[in-house]
């Protein structure tokens, strides 16, 4: 069976943020993706120069309509990312709102990329709007710890203040959290990231029981970007093949991940040479070119129940 997937995130002409990120490896894994292009930038915008344009609300409705007049909109998957424009990200709810009625089998799997470290990328002005009208659709959230901190107004110092937080999430909408990076200290020490994840099963009886899982991530020293947009496109391929086991579908997706930031430090660190520290075009995500490079990644990451 066909399984569709509109993917409305940003296009970049270099490199491999938004739907660069996410089309190839879905498509490898025999998704079908539906690109919307939130924005269509030169770069991403951790470079010294971006250009480019915007999609505004009008022309995302244009789109949609078109796809509407040919009886093509029926989706299994919707994935969003980056936006940066409140009416844009108010008319992507009424679009899924559409076609969740259309489908109410159709997975919303959202990442709501407003920042990182501390400081929000996007007009702050996008924060209300992931948090009274997009996180309550969302089936599936990935946000970062600042994400996760400012969607909830929690702070995150502790894995028991994570899993709090992962708890308000639930309470938002979402079934399925995933804070995919965070500053907590990992067990297996300072080299590794944490990541943490919480889903909710309901029981065959009626009762809802959740599995939460703790993930130590070896970490490199370097800021990537279009890591969280590939996360979340592997999270949604590897939710679908292991709908009720989250500590598989992130083993896979965290994998998969280790794999393409090994092979991008590696080449990172080549082109600088000795001693330097990479340039933004160095670190561009050396992506997934093959099934086999998501099927047999170098390392399998475990994940711990929690
Ligand atoms: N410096 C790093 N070292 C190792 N893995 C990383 C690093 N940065 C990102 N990753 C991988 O990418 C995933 C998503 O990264 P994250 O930084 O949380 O995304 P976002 O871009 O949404 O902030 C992490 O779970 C991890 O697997
Ligand atoms: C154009 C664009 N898209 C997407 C992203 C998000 O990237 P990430 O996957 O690292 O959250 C960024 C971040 O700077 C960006 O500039």
């Amino acid at each position: 069976m066909e399984c569709r997937v509109l993917s409305i995130q940003s296009h970049v002409v270099r490199g491999y943020v938004g739907n660069k990120s996410a089309a190839f490896p879905l498509q490898v894994l025999g998704f079908e993706v539906d690109s919307i292009n939130s924005v269509q930038f030169s770069n991403h915008t951790g470079y010294a120069h971006w250009k480019g344009q915007v999609l505004t609300a009008e022309e995302l409705n244009v789109l949609y309509e078109g796809i509407k007049l040919n009886n093509v909109n029926h989706y299994d998957y919707i994935l969003t990312g980056y936006s940066r424009d409140t009416s844009f990200l108010e008319t992507v709810v009424d679009i899924i709102q559409e076609l969740k009625k259309a489908n109410p089998g159709l997975v919303y799997v959202c990442d709501p990329v407003m920042g990182d470290h501390g400081a929000m990328y996007v007009p702050e002005l996008l924060l209300p709007v992931y948090k009274n009208k997009v996180v309550p659709v969302a089936d599936i959230l990935t946000p970062n710890q600042f994400e996760a901190e400012i969607l909830t107004g929690r702070k995150i110092t502790t894995e028991a203040d994570a899993i709090e937080v992962m708890d308000l999430l639930h309470k938002m909408g979402p079934e399925t959290v995933v804070l995919t990076s965070t500053d907590l200290l990992s067990k297996r020490g300072e080299e590794f990231l944490v990541a943490l994840g919480s889903q909710k099963i309901m029981k065959p009886g009626g009762t809802v029981i959740s599995q939460k899982i703790c993930l130590d991530i070896p970490k490199v020293d370097a800021v990537f970007v279009g890591t969280g947009d590939l996360f979340a496109a592997m999270l949604l391929a590897w939710t679908h093949f292991h709908p009720k086991d989250l500590k598989a579908a992130c083993e896979k997706t965290v994998s998969v991940m280790h794999h393409v930031i090994k092979r991008t430090i590696t080449y990172a660190n080549e082109m600088a040479g000795p001693g330097k520290k990479p340039s933004p075009a160095q670190l561009e995500l050396r992506m997934v070119q093959s099934k086999a490079d998501i099927e047999n990644p170098t390392i399998v990451v475990e994940a711990n129940l929690l």
